[in-house]
């Protein structure tokens, strides 16, 4: 096979391992608090157990098991018997003990799946593994990155902070599908209120990648096992976003196919992934499994977990929610999903559905009140607990005490801005809908200065109607009904 034919028979094939951190209030071996990325002074943090100084014990968190068992159940992943513990040697300045305490043979879920949707093509990924483990230390590197720093400082607050590791099988056929992947997984772990995306470092990624030859893609795109294990891989590290996923993929398959057209072999490496420069830069060649010298955590017994599946429930999940909202509401996949983005929303928009129509619900929170928060970078839980005046602002309208335009575009607004519920805007603003004598005045004024208008409407032309209504509204400051005006208008000039 030519070089060239070789280059365009290639399958790209990308497995990740996603690193998630759990939101629960203490590490997961000791008692120290996790707030630690959040700005708090270096090593302050920390205790004997997670500086991991000699006779210290780790006792296991529960909280991050349970984190753990929600993850496999919305991954529809098999909790095993019993789980247990590892230590994962290696040296490396961001652990203290030179070794990391995760689990192995035996983690707390395995086997599992998500479906993701590309471009409209449903694929499903498979999980293979997820397990437990410690996050390490950061480093900070001073007068440079990785490669080229001067020197380096390292901060344990973070090191003990509880870890699942999700790796998937390698099914991946192209950096966009790692994207969407990422996305869905974070929505579901949101869902399951285990993680906090808008925590730095909360969600890293490791993509390794390789080429295979067209031909050991069978039908259903699985790739052939011996192919699988004969391709080089590179790892890519350092990835902390979705779009990071992507681009480092990218820059990756094109670099690979590069280096195969000049018949160059891919090593089996670590690479880092420079954000900045927006390339993936070679760190050292792969350990092997071995390197790590695995052996099992003596200091932690192992842990008989089958029995918390039915113990620790999970919400409804996403897909299920957005398809049920469809069914159940009537509403259409936009407004579904719009509905659904997070659970926050979703409880929101049923708690408001329970009280009105659910078209009016759904045109009430999906455009108008999420549209004004996403303008003053807003999120719904900031209002969660003004739904009782959020409810009342519908019943107004509904009730047609005030315009839809008024309760728009004052209303809502001057809510959301300066905190105030709805009955004392409208009494501030005086926008109780104009009472019939103060629309009659208007109208009458209307004709009267615009004789014109009156001219062109009897003339049969359209636009002086619209014209005649829109003088109207002015003068009642928009309070007005302008389907009743236009009403009350032509009632006026044809009698
Ligand atoms: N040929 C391949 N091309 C791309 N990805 C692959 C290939 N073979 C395996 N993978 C992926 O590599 C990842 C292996 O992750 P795993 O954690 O099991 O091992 P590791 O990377 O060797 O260990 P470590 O946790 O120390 O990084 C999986 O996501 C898997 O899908
Ligand atoms: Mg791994
Ligand atoms: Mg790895």
């Amino acid at each position: 096979m030519s070089a060239q034919a070789a280059e365009k028979d290639l399958a790209v094939v990308i497995g990740l391992e996603v690193h998630v951190q759990l939101e629960t209030a203490t590490k997961i071996f000791c008692g120290c608090s996790t707030d630690a990325a959040d700005g708090e002074e270096p090593n302050s943090r920390t205790c004997p157990t997670c500086l991991g100084l000699p006779g210290s014990l780790p006792v296991l968190n529960e909280a991050a098991v349970e984190a753990a068992v929600k993850i496999a159940k919305a991954l529809d992943a098999e909790i095993p018997e019993r789980t247990t513990f590892h230590r994962k040697n290696y040296y490396y300045p961001d652990l203290p003990k030179n070794f990391q305490l995760t689990q192995y043979d035996a983690p707390i879920c395995a086997d599992g799946e998500l479906e993701i949707s590309v471009e409209g093509m449903r694929r499903t990924i498979g999980i293979t593994r997820a397990h437990l483990e410690e996050d390490p230390g950061s480093l900070e590197h001073v007068g440079g990155g990785i490669d080229t720093a001067d020197y380096t400082l390292v901060d344990y607050n973070r090191a003990g902070t509880p870890l699942v590791e999700i790796v998937t099988e390698p099914d991946f056929r192209s950096p966009a599908e790692t994207r969407a992947f990422l996305a869905k997984l974070e929505e579901v772990l949101e869902y399951l209120g285990v993680f906090d995306p808008e925590r730095d470092g909360s969600l890293r990624v490791d993509a390794n990648i390789s080429m295979v030859s067209g031909d050991a893609v069978a039908e259903d795109g699985r790739i052939d096992e011996r192919a699988l294990s004969a391709a080089n891989r590179t790892e890519v590290k350092n990835i902390s976003s979705h779009k990071g996923a992507e681009k480092a993929l990218a820059y990756e398959v094109t670099r690979q196919r590069n280096a195969i057209r000049r018949g160059r072999e891919i090593e089996q490496e670590t690479r880092h992934w420079d954000e900045a420069r927006g390339i993936t830069v070679s760190m050292r060649t792969k350990e092997a499994e071995k390197d790590y010298r695995y052996f099992r955590e003596a200091d932690l017994p192992p842990l008989a977990v089958s029995g918390w599946r039915d113990r620790i429930p999970i919400p409804e999940l996403p897909d299920a929610r957005r398809e049920r909202f469809r069914e159940e509401y009537g509403l259409d996949a936009e407004s579904a999903s719009k509905l659904t983005s997070t659970k926050e929303v979703a409880d929101f928009f049923e708690d408001v559905a329970a009280e009105f129509d659910p078209d009016l619900a759904a045109t009430w929170v999906a455009d108008n009140l999420l549209g004004e928060l996403h303008y003053r970078d807003m999120e719904i839980t900031d209002v969660t607990d003004r739904l009782e005046e959020f409810t009342r602002l519908i019943e107004l309208v509904d009730a047609e005490e005030v315009t839809v335009k008024n309760a728009e575009e004052v209303l809502l607004r001057t809510m959301l801005d300066e905190g105030l519920a709805p009955d004392e805007i409208v009494d501030r603003e005086e926008l109780g809908k104009t009472e019939g004598e103060a629309v009659a005045a208007a109208v009458t004024e209307a004709i009267e200065e615009h004789p014109e208008a009156v001219e062109d409407y009897h003339a049969g032309e359209g636009g002086a109607i619209n014209f005649l209504v829109g003088q109207v509204m002015q003068k009642t400051g928009g309070s007005a009904d302008p389907g009743d005006v236009n009403q009350l208008l032509r009632d006026r000039l044809d009698g």
